[in-house]
């Protein structure tokens, strides 16, 4: 992939441009494999890392708006200027290759929306302006979301008198806007978005649909950045988990719900559990957007019997489960080699999915998974180095198989999800 914004130096957002693809994936195994391969030891299946395309795999593109209501520039800041000094000049990356085309349509109507609106950038230097992002999500469905991140609500009149038009231009270009908000960030702090979240036009959530399943996502909630290797990240963790006897799971960090929705039921045949057995699924997590996209799901799809959603810290998993009596002061023992789910102490799940943020599930979750006796474990990582150091946390699993998924093209960054089995 070649970049005039990268050849320029204007945007340094994709280290790895002008390494050829193929070799970029190459190496991150290479380093991957450094990483885990002393915490795993040597028996771990390695799959071929599993790369898609190289560009317009983005579902979500965070632009800084600035230069002015009449030629407003939607990208990032000049990253020549020093952060503390920065004049607040702007680079356009409305053409960035990076984003799903659906993106690429979007924003040059979005940015004629600002004009028409009448809508000032914020200008980090004089502190004056009101809109700040524009932050746009396209669906598999080439549907989108828009947020429009102001200062203030000061202009939000006159945004929206603009919105009709809008919403027009993006239908006619066979990207309809299925949800338009405002969110407001009042402090001067670099930071994307601000809590409050207005709904302006269109439904309360976009339909992210990965693998079948009608994922529900609103203004605040996490989606995966690639939606093919998401879908993919999860269809692995089925066939993975079904591999196993386990029928039940918990999914921490569960987002909208992707890997828990996906198994909530077993989907692949000749596993030791009939194809259609169906599993009881928890998921906790902090976003109560989230929470409360996951849980419409679950019911959209009949499964809310089974399937639940909380809010909560994961990293406090014993004590916020549907499971009191697991509290730190009273965790199960172990189970004995060759223990079976059906042994555990307490309502323990059968297996449980981890996939946190770039810090990784830390030192309590990690030790008590350890001391849990659940037998198994997919951990979906998209931070190898605290990977490895929870991985450490928790001899008693086994890495049984590992796969990386080229989550971020261009980037250093990838995701990699490893199945684990108790000793
Ligand atoms: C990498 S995302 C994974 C989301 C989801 N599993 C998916 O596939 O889309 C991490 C998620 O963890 C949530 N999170 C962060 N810290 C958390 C915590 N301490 N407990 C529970 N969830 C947390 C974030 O809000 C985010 O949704």
């Amino acid at each position: 992939m070649q970049c005039p914004h990268f050849d320029a130096g204007e945007c340094r957002s994709c280290p790895l441009m002008g390494v050829s693809h193929p070799v970029q994936v190459a190496d991150q195994q290479r380093v991957l494999r450094e990483l885990l391969d002393p915490v795993t030891g040597p028996d771990v299946h390695w799959h071929e890392p599993l790369a898609g395309p190289e560009s317009g795999f983005r579902n979500k593109a965070k632009m800084v708006v600035t230069g002015s209501a009449q030629r407003p520039l939607l990208g990032i800041l000049d990253p020549r200027q020093h952060p503390r000094h920065h004049d607040g000049t702007g680079v356009d990356l409305r053409d960035c290759g990076l984003y799903e085309p659906g993106i690429a349509t979007a924003l040059p109507l979005i940015a004629r929306t600002v004009t028409t609106a009448g809508l000032p950038p914020y200008d980090i230097a004089s502190r004056t302006g009101e809109l700040k992002h524009v932050i746009v999500t396209v669906s598999p469905d080439a549907e989108l979301m828009v947020r429009f991140v102001l200062r203030s609500t000061d202009t939000l009149p006159q945004l929206r008198r603009a919105l009709p038009e809008l919403q027009d231009s993006l239908a006619a270009a066979g990207v309809p806007a299925r949800v338009i908000t405002a969110n407001i960030l009042p402090e001067h702090q670099a930071l994307l978005e601000g809590p409050e979240e207005i709904h302006l036009a269109g439904a309360p959530t976009l339909t992210m649909r990965v693998n079948g399943l009608p994922l529900n996502l609103r203004p605040q909630g996490f989606f995966q950045t690639n939606t093919p290797i998401a879908a993919e990240l999860y269809a692995h963790a089925s066939a993975w988990l079904d591999t196993t006897d386990a029928r039940s799971v918990w999914d921490l960090y569960c987002g909208v719900g992707g890997f828990g929705l996906q198994l909530a039921e077993v989907r692949t045949p000749g596993g030791p559990l009939p194809v259609g057995t169906p599993r009881e699924v928890w998921g906790l997590e902090t976003s109560a957007d989230a929470v409360a996209a996951a849980q419409v799901t679950a019911e959209e799809l009949g499964l809310a019997d089974r399937v639940r959603f909380a809010v909560g810290d994961a990293t406090q998993v014993p004590t916020t489960s549907p499971h009191p009596g697991a509290s730190l002061a009273s965790l199960p023992r172990p189970a004995e080699p060759g223990g079976r789910e059906g042994d555990l102490p307490g309502e323990l799940p059968g297996a449980v999915v981890v996939n946190p943020p770039r810090r990784g599930i830390g030192e309590d979750l990690a030790d008590w998974l350890e001391r849990s006796g659940i037998p198994h474990v997919l951990y979906s990582s998209c931070n190898a180095t605290t990977l490895a150091r929870d991985l450490a946390r928790m001899p008693t699993y086994r890495a049984v198989q590992a796969r990386m998924l080229d989550m971020f093209p261009q980037t250093a960054h990838h995701e990699v999800l490893v199945q684990l089995a108790r000793r």
